[in-house]
């Protein structure tokens, strides 16, 4: 699929970076689930236990899925896009430092733009969008029209 076709959408956080607090995390992947829960129809519950259709985890190198992240930089984060099984999964490569604030990386700006992969959303070329491929801090609310207009073509 080229979206989720049931608009609750699940999220599960299987492991947790030591760089930060665990609320701080719970914290920055909530806020980053509202980002786009604020412009689609889509609504996000968080389980403790068993499986959901967004699997977030923290791994180096080979963590299971045959795509291994590089070590610092580079590589930060991928996710699947809408799927069974592991569509959705979102993995953060631990190798980076996690932060909330505008030291590199910051956990909530690449949860928001991973979570848009995992919404179904592609690479953006326009430099302004929080889809376009390449990490850039940034203040204030994180979406570009570009972003927008992607999401509401696929669940507007
Ligand atoms: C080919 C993919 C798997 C590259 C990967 C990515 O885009 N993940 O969503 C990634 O980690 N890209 C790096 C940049 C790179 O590797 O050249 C990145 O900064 N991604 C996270 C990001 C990008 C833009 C805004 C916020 C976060
Ligand atoms: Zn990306």
């Amino acid at each position: 699929h080229l979206k989720w076709q049931n608009t609750n959408v699940t999220f599960r956080i299987v492991n947790y970076t030591p760089d930060l607090k665990k609320a701080d995390v719970d914290r920055a992947i909530r806020n980053a689930f509202n980002i786009w829960a604020d412009v689609t129809p889509l609504t996000f519950k968080k389980l403790h236990e068993g499986k959901a259709d967004i699997m977030i985890a923290f791994g180096t190198k080979e963590h299971g899925d045959f795509n291994p992240f590089d070590g610092p930089d580079g590589l930060l984060a991928h996710a699947y896009p809408p799927g069974r099984d592991i569509g959705g999964d979102t993995h953060f490569d631990e190798d980076e430092h996690w932060s909330k604030d505008s030291d590199s990386y910051n956990l909530f700006l690449v949860a928001t733009h991973e979570f848009g992969h995992a919404l179904g959303l592609s690479h953006s070329s326009d430099p302004g969008a929080l889809m376009y491929p390449v990490y850039s801090y940034s203040e204030g609310y994180p979406l570009s029209k570009d972003d927008i207009t992607g999401i509401q073509a696929l669940y507007g």
